[in-house]
C-alpha cells in the first residue's frame, strides 16, 4: 500500500466511527480490505466485532502479536474535514482510524512477503470501553494462535512526525471508570429546608474528591480523579432528588488504585450522613497498567535505530489508560507512542493527526516484526 492508499483508508475509516462492540461497519470494511490482500499465507477468524489475522512465517520460531484497537468515541467532531465522521455524535478522536490503517498497511506487506516468524494481527474492539482486550484474551479464538510476544502503538499528538517513543516499565496508568448516583428528597425550589438537594450534594462531593489526590495519595506516587460529566435535576425551580457523577480514576500503581477507591467510599458514607441521601458507586471498566518488558523495549530501540527516517525518544509514564495492559500482563512485549503532531490532543473534537505518520507507523511495525 502506498502513501495515497493509506490516506484513503484512513479517511474512509474516519467517517464510520462506532462505539465499543458495535463496530459492525468497521469490521466489514477491514474484512474487505484484508480480502484484497494476497491470501496464500494468511488465515482469518472473527471474534465478536474484532478480527484475528494469522500470517504464517517462512521459518517460524515464535508468533509475534500486533494489536490495533478499532472503536471510536461518543464525541461530536469539529475538525471541519470534508471526510468528517458520518456517524452523528461519534468520532475517531483517539486515533484508532490511524491504528487500524497502520495495521492494514503492515499486514498487506507481510501477507505478500511473510517474515521469518509467524505473526498475528489483532483488530480489537472496545478499547475506550467497556474493554475488549480481556475477553478477547480469554476467548477460544485467541488461544488458537496465541502469540509469544506482543506489541502495539498509540498515536501521540504532542510528538513530531518521524518520532516513536517508549520506556521500560510503566508506560500507562491503572484506570477505573467511576459512576456515582446520589438519591435524596426533591421538592419545591422555594422550600429547600423540606428537601435534601442532590445538586448541592453532588457539587460538594466533586470538590471533596479532589482532596483525595491532594491529601490521601503519597505525593511520591501519583493519581488522578476526574469527573467528566454531571447530570441531575429536572427543571430550574425544582430541587433535584437525583444527581449522577461520571468520571475516571488513574493511578501509577494498583495499590494506589485500591487506596483511592477506599477513600471515595469513606467520603461517600460521610456524604450520606451529611446530606441525608443514598450514594451508590459503580466502578465500570477497570484497566490494568501498561507495563513494558525492558528487553523487548531494547529490541525496539535497536530496530528503530536501523530505520532511516525514524527517531526514538525516551517516554515519561502517562496517566492515559489502555486495555492493552491486560495483554502485556500475560504476554511479554511493549507499547509505543507514534508522533502525529496535532495542535489538539487525544479525545478532542478537533484532533487532527498528520497523515504523514501513517507511513512511519507502517515502516516501524513491519521492521519490528521482521527484526524481533
Ligand atoms: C489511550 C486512551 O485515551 N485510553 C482511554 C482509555 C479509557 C478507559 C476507561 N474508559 C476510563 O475512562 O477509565 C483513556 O481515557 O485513557
Amino acid at each position: 500500500m502506498d502513501r495515497k492508499q493509506l490516506q484513503t483508508i484512513r479517511r474512509e475509516l474516519h467517517q464510520i466511527p462506532e462505539l465499543g462492540f458495535e463496530e459492525f461497519k468497521t469490521q466489514q470494511y477491514l474484512l474487505d480490505e484484508i480480502g484484497r490482500m494476497p491470501q496464500e499465507h494468511i488465515e482469518i477468524k472473527t471474534w465478536r466485532t474484532g478480527i484475528l489475522v494469522f500470517v504464517k512465517g517462512k521459518h517460524p520460531s515464535k508468533t509475534i502479536g500486533y494489536r490495533a484497537d478499532i472503536d471510536g468515541l461518543p464525541i461530536t467532531e469539529k475538525t471541519g474535514f470534508d471526510f468528517h465522521s458520518r456517524h452523528k455524535g461519534k468520532m475517531h478522536a483517539c486515533g484508532h482510524d490511524f491504528h487500524m490503517t497502520i495495521a492494514l498497511g503492515a499486514l498487506s506487506r507481510l501477507a505478500g512477503n511473510p517474515a521469518q516468524d509467524n505473526c498475528l494481527f489483532i483488530f480489537q474492539p472496545a478499547e475506550e470501553g467497556p474493554g475488549g482486550a480481556k475477553p478477547l484474551l480469554e476467548s477460544e479464538e485467541f488461544q488458537f494462535w496465541r502469540p509469544d510476544v506482543i506489541f502495539a502503538l498509540h498515536i501521540a499528538p504532542d510528538l513530531p512526525v518521524g518520532t516513536v517513543s517508549s520506556r521500560k516499565g510503566l508506560l500507562f496508568a491503572n484506570t477505573s471508570e467511576l459512576f456515582i448516583d446520589l438519591k435524596g428528597k426533591g421538592g419545591h425550589a422555594a422550600y429547600p429546608h423540606h428537601t435534601h438537594d442532590m445538586v448541592v450534594a453532588a457539587s460538594y462531593f466533586v470538590t471533596q474528591l479532589q482532596q483525595i489526590v491532594a491529601r490521601r495519595v503519597d505525593p511520591l506516587d501519583s493519581a488522578v480523579v476526574t469527573i467528566g460529566k454531571i447530570t441531575g435535576g429536572t427543571v430550574q425551580n425544582v430541587i433535584a432528588e437525583h444527581a449522577r457523577l461520571e468520571g475516571t480514576i488513574r493511578t501509577m500503581s494498583p495499590k494506589a488504585m485500591e487506596e483511592v477507591k477506599e477513600n471515595i467510599e469513606r467520603l461517600a458514607k460521610g456524604l450520606e450522613l451529611g446530606h441525608d441521601c443514598e450514594v451508590s458507586i459503580d466502578y465500570g471498566a477497570n484497566y490494568h497498567q501498561v507495563y513494558n518488558d525492558g528487553n523487548h523495549v531494547e529490541s525496539f530501540r535497536r530496530v528503530v535505530a536501523e530505520l532511516k527516517d525514524v527517531d526514538f525518544q525516551e517516554a515519561p509514564s502517562a496517566m492515559t489508560g489502555e486495555d492493552f495492559g491486560y495483554m502485556l500482563k500475560e504476554i511479554p512485549g511493549f507499547m509505543f507512542w507514534l508522533g502525529v503532531e496535532s495542535e489538539y490532543g487525544l479525545h478532542h473534537a478537533r484532533l487532527t493527526p498528520d497523515e504523514q505518520a501513517l507511513t512511519t507507523g507502517v515502516d516501524t511495525v513491519e521492521a519490528m516484526i521482521r527484526g524481533w
